[in-house]
């Protein structure tokens, strides 16, 4: 990597905001290349919609430092439907998944030193026959990485998840111990090498309410969780749990934890979002590249219309280059 780390965003779902987000993006000057993945025609146009006058040139090999002076460097992927803002169209489904295979496949490469994801809306890629449950779980499946984890930052605090984007019927049982086991390795290993915490402490949610009450309210905590927590803690890992949610996320323990790791989506990301929504970053563990992305979805409600924040769009910039630079420094040999 040169000095300046080249980072690609794919601008997601088009008939949401991010297009709106990417449009901005060019008058926000940020420490880094950015190649903005997107239909040129479609990110001028939602530029005129916006009232701002954007500039955009063709990436070659290496964008310019992004001065936030107006310009885009753009990386033209066609889409194939007219794009209306807040009006999906299955049609385009395709597109938003080719944005994301371009930008994996350049992380790969090398071409990239990270992607950082605006929202995609998992229901029309769906709606269009491609079975999709999110980019966390598609870019698992195309990198060929068995498990990965998403954690999202935010207000303070890292929430990571030991499963993703299953229904809630589903939970109980896609929690093993050696799901469980993997999660905390993925997450014990990233904490360290991506976010330069030596020695991190997690603390670790239980299912059921009061993580069970010794078992008269649940039994996975007893038969799942605590036991891997008590193997991983032989290992040298320093876990804290499980302990009951609703007490989880206290302040006592915010100050405290590097990380919190949550059972279920909803169980985490809730307080999260709540803490931080608008800046917070969600981050793929786990994963041979590095990729993180917005905190928000496609707000088809105000696509379009000006109102859409960019604050969480800067902050997975942010920690994007933050991460490139640090798999540098750790990828270059100490010369005596
Ligand atoms: N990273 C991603 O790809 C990602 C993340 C979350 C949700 N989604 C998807 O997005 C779709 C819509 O999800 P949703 O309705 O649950 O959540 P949403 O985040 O799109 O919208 C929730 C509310 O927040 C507002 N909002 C969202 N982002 C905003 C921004 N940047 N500035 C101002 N207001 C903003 C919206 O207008 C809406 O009122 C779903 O398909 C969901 O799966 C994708
Ligand atoms: N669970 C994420 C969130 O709430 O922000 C969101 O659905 C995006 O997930 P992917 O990064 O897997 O698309």
């Amino acid at each position: 990597m040169s000095s300046l780390p080249c980072i690609a965003i794919t601008s997601g779902e088009p008939a949401g905001i991010g297009l709106d987000v990417c449009v901005k993006l060019a008058f926000q000057a940020l420490p880094a290349g950015l190649v903005v993945l997107a239909d040129i025609a479609a990110l001028h146009t939602r530029a005129a919609q916006l009232g701002l006058s954007l500039k955009t040139y063709a990436f070659a090999e290496r964008p310019q430092a992004h001065t936030g002076d107006g310009r885009l460097c753009v990386l033209d992927v066609h889409v194939p439907a007219p794009v209306v803002a807040g009006t999906l169209n299955a049609k385009n489904s395709a597109y938003v998944l080719n944005m994301l295979d371009i930008a994996r496949e350049g992380c790969q490469t090398g071409r990239f030193d990270a992607m950082v994801t605006a929202p995609v809306h998992k229901g029309i890629i769906n709606d269009a026959g491609i079975a999709f449950t999110g980019h966390t779980e598609y870019l698992a499946e195309t990198t060929h990485t068995p498990q990965v984890v998403m954690m999202l930052t935010g207000g303070g605090m890292r929430v990571a998840l030991a499963t993703t984007h299953i229904p809630l019927t589903q939970v109980s049982s896609a929690i093993t111990q050696a799901s469980l086991t993997s999660t905390l390795h993925i997450l014990h290993h990233d904490l360290i090498h991506k976010f330069g915490i030596e020695k991190p402490r997690i603390y670790v949610a239980g299912l059921n309410p009061h993580a069970g009450e010794n078992g008269y309210l649940g039994d996975e905590e007893i038969k799942t969780i605590n036991p891997v927590l008590n193997a991983l803690r032989s290992e040298g890992m320093d876990l804290v749990g499980a302990l009951p949610a609703d007490t989880l996320f206290s302040q006592k323990n915010l100050a405290q934890a590097d990380a919190f790791l949550a059972m279920y989506h909803d169980q985490g990301l809730t307080v999260l979002k709540h803490a931080s929504f608008g800046e917070g970053v969600n981050v793929t563990l786990g994963l041979p590249i590095t990729r993180t992305s917005v905190d928000h979805g496609t707000a088809l409600d105000i696509a379009g219309s000006g109102n859409a924040d960019i604050g969480s769009l800067l902050s997975a910039i942010h920690l994007a280059i933050e991460i490139a630079h640090k798999q540098t420094n750790s990828q270059t040999p100490k010369h005596a």
